[in-house]
């Protein structure tokens, strides 16, 4: 048994956040998210997310300061999900590997189905945690 560290970017440009929906052949298929993925071993955090979001959208972000920390199960699957405030560098993201993606405002993310670690995150952008 062991935790999975996976780190995640909100991604601001002016009142949106970038949100992603993840492919449907993944784990938790179509759910939407906060960008990003598993830490790998060694790895700093930041360092982590950037190559994530290379990966996932083909774009480079600047990482800021954490914005929340969440502990959560999937049954026997115990996940850490560290968010980071992210800043927009002006690149246009691509669906290189997911589904689809949206800039929301936290308001519109009540519009979409996110995958269930994600449901404080949103409720704390949204200011009702
Ligand atoms: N990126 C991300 N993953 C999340 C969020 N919320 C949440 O429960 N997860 C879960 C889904 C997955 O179980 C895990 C992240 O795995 P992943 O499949 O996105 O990571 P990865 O890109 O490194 O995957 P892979 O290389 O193994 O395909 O965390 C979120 O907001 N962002």
């Amino acid at each position: 048994m062991h935790i999975l560290v996976v780190t995640a970017a909100i991604i601001h440009r002016e009142d949106k956040i970038l949100i992603a929906q993840r492919k449907s052949s993944a784990e938790h298929g179509l759910k939407w998210e906060f960008p990003g993925g598993k830490l790998n071993y060694g790895e700093d955090p930041k360092d982590g997310l950037r190559r994530e979001i290379i990966e996932e959208l083909d774009m480079e972000i600047q990482v800021g300061d954490i914005f929340e920390v969440i502990s959560h199960h999937y049954g026997e699957r115990h996940i850490l999900l560290l968010c980071y405030h992210c800043g927009y560098l002006g690149q246009r993201p691509s669906t290189r590997d997911c589904q689809d993606f949206r800039w929301v405002t936290p308001a519109e993310m009540a519009q979409y189905d996110f995958s269930e670690a994600d449901v404080p995150v949103v409720k704390k952008l949204q200011g009702i945690k």
